[in-house]
């Protein structure tokens, strides 16, 4: 039987980096997804039972014996974890072997944090069962989108899918969503693969991309919203690569330079979200009143945008995003970590579809990637495929 999961991508609306530090923020799950294939081995005596992983996105292949995967981890019985669980101490540095002993080339290296989260969930979860998983997404990778966090919250999703631990419906044809106990857990896990991608995450990511449409966060408490307003944003890719660890790691370092001034920073960015939260929750009985809430979203998106420059997670790039579109009237932030990758830009629903057309084609003369997102759809999912 195979397991396959999917889950989606998000763009934060408005609080990335002062969440970390305990603000609110305000996310929405895209209809991109990372889909993940679990396939357990029957057991052969004739090939060497080995755990495989495909990650397609990168074009690379590992496999470990199960015979070194038990070698680097003498202690079976404390590894094995029904509840979610932190990597730390030895298997730490066990997982660090098994990873250097991949050889990732240079270019490629920011991977071994991927790896290394999913050799943490695979063997906590699945212990040492040989199996194959193959991973794909249609998300950028490390472009702001979330790929970290929909790469651990669907692979905890398959892995979760085969225990004891979850009850799942095995007959059930197509995506189906969890219910709320099995997507607690799946959040709860993905987020300690977080932590091992991340370094110091706040949650944001992988809970919006478990549980789906919009929601409003603070200190690992969610609050879901349902919003009135459909909003559309073009999301340009600066295509700048980053690493979402560094970036949160330097604003950190900023804070303890000037506690003060970031203090303010970073309590600015919580009224920036919490009205947010109220705004898009407004009612709208007519067009007028949806312009009206999109220019109000509007002006604390650029808000938050020149608290993000303070913070020093801008780039040139997107501020060559920012002006291109401001040419437009149109106004546009950063989201997720920054440093480049992507930038929101709000397209109001009354905007002709010619200058849609003509800014991204100005965007894209830059070397951008430009596509339309909708706010809000789908969290994780399941399907089962049973082999005739
Ligand atoms: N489909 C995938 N295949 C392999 N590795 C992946 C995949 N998706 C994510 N990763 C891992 O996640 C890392 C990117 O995570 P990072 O947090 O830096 O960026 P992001 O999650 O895309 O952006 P942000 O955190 O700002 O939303 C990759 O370097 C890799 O280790
Ligand atoms: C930069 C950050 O706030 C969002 C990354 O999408 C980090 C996090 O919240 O874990
Ligand atoms: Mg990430």
């Amino acid at each position: 039987m195979e397991v396959k999961s999917r889950a989606p991508g998000k763009i934060i609306l408005a609080g990335e980096h002062a969440v970390v530090h305990g603000s609110t923020a305000v996310a929405s799950s895209i209809a991109l997804y990372t889909y993940v294939s679990l396939r357990l081995s029957t057991p052969s005596s004739e090939n060497e039972e080995s755990l495989k992983l495909v990650l397609k996105d990168v074009d690379l292949e590992f496999s470990w014996p199960i015979s070194r995967i038990r070698e680097a981890f003498p202690d079976y019985v404390a590894l094995l974890s029904s509840t979610p669980a932190s990597c730390s101490g030895d298997s730490t540095k066990s997982i660090a072997a098994l990873v250097e002993e991949l050889s990732i080339p240079e270019a490629k290296i920011g991977l071994a944090s991927g790896v290394s989260a999913f050799l943490w969930l695979y063997l906590s979860i699945q212990g040492f069962k040989p199996a194959t998983v193959v991973i794909s997404s249609e998300l950028p990778l490390g472009a702001g989108l979330g790929s970290s966090a929909a790469f651990c919250v669907a692979l905890a999703a398959a892995l979760l899918s085969v225990t004891d631990s979850v009850s799942v419906d095995l007959c059930q044809q197509g995506w189906h969503s969890f219910g709320e106990k099995e997507l607690d857990l799946v959040n709860k896990w993905a987020f300690e693969g977080e932590k091992i991608i991340h370094g110091k995450p706040s949650g944001i990511d992988n809970t919006v991309s478990a549980y789906g449409n919009i929601i409003s966060f603070r200190s690992g408490n969610l609050t879901r919203m349902k919003s009135n307003v459909h909003l559309k944003m073009l999301i340009t890719n600066t295509k700048v690569g980053r690493n979402t660890k560094a970036l949160v790691a330097g604003v950190s370092e900023r804070m303890l330079r000037h506690p003060g001034a970031m203090a303010f920073v970073f309590s600015a960015v919580d009224s920036i979200s919490k009205e947010l939260t109220t705004v898009l929750q407004s009612p709208t009985p007519d067009h007028l009143s949806v312009t009206q809430i999109e220019e109000k979203v509007e002006e604390l998106m650029e808000m938050n945008q020149g608290l993000l420059q303070s913070m020093g997670v801008s780039h040139a790039t997107i501020e060559t995003v920012l002006q291109t579109t401001l040419k437009y009237k149109l106004a546009s932030k950063l989201t997720g970590a920054g440093g480049g990758g992507c930038v929101l830009t709000l397209l109001p629903i009354l905007l002709s579809a010619t200058v849609v057309d003509k800014v991204i084609a100005e965007l894209e003369s830059n070397g951008f990637q430009c596509f339309i997102a909708g706010v809000g759809g789908n969290g994780v999912e399941i399907s089962f495929e049973h082999s005739s």
